[in-house]
């Protein structure tokens, strides 16, 4: 029996528009159990840096599965959710770097940026992004293996 994937959900306000948008979608698809929203909500504030942290958290504490990022450009959410130890978080905005991004990277984390990106490409990657599962007997698991410990070492730097 597969279980349906816990998602995390979040933005800044300048992507408040996709995520609402998103989230609605994310929450009719029967491949996913659970979306919890970091915010931010309608007529709130919060910059992109905590939110990217706190869907971060979720993911690294194993709460959640996977998050779905929105801000202007979907960088900055995704420098943020990636300073999170053992936190993979990309900006993508094409089909290939979006299947490449959980199939080669592990990432478990998807930006888009709500002004770069149109709302029906977003949500046609989300819809996909959704379907592809990291194979950790695949070519590709060294690779990530090595960015975890390339993270680990910087940990004990001075
Ligand atoms: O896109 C953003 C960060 O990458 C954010 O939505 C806007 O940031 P700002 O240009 O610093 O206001």
């Amino acid at each position: 029996m597969t279980t349906g994937l816990r998602l995390v959900i979040g933005s800044d306000d300048a992507g408040f528009d996709y995520k609402e948008i998103l989230k609605r979608d994310l929450e009719a698809d029967d491949r996913v159990a659970s979306v919890v929203d970091v915010g931010v909500g309608d007529d709130e504030h919060t910059a992109y840096p905590h939110i990217g942290a706190a869907a971060g958290r979720l993911v690294a504490a194993g709460e959640a599965d996977r998050a779905l990022l929105v801000c202007g450009t979907g960088l900055g959410v995704a420098i943020s959710a990636s300073k999170v130890p053992g936190v993979r978080a990309v900006t993508a905005h094409d089909s290939f770097s979006v299947e490449r991004s959980v199939l080669s990277n592990d990432a478990q984390v998807l930006c888009f940026g709500q002004r770069v990106v149109g709302i029906e490409l977003a949500r046609r990657l989300a819809r996909e992004w959704l379907g592809y599962t990291f194979d950790p007997t695949s070519a590709s698991a060294p690779k990530v293996a090595a960015i975890s410990q390339i993270e680990r070492s910087a940990d004990r730097a001075p």
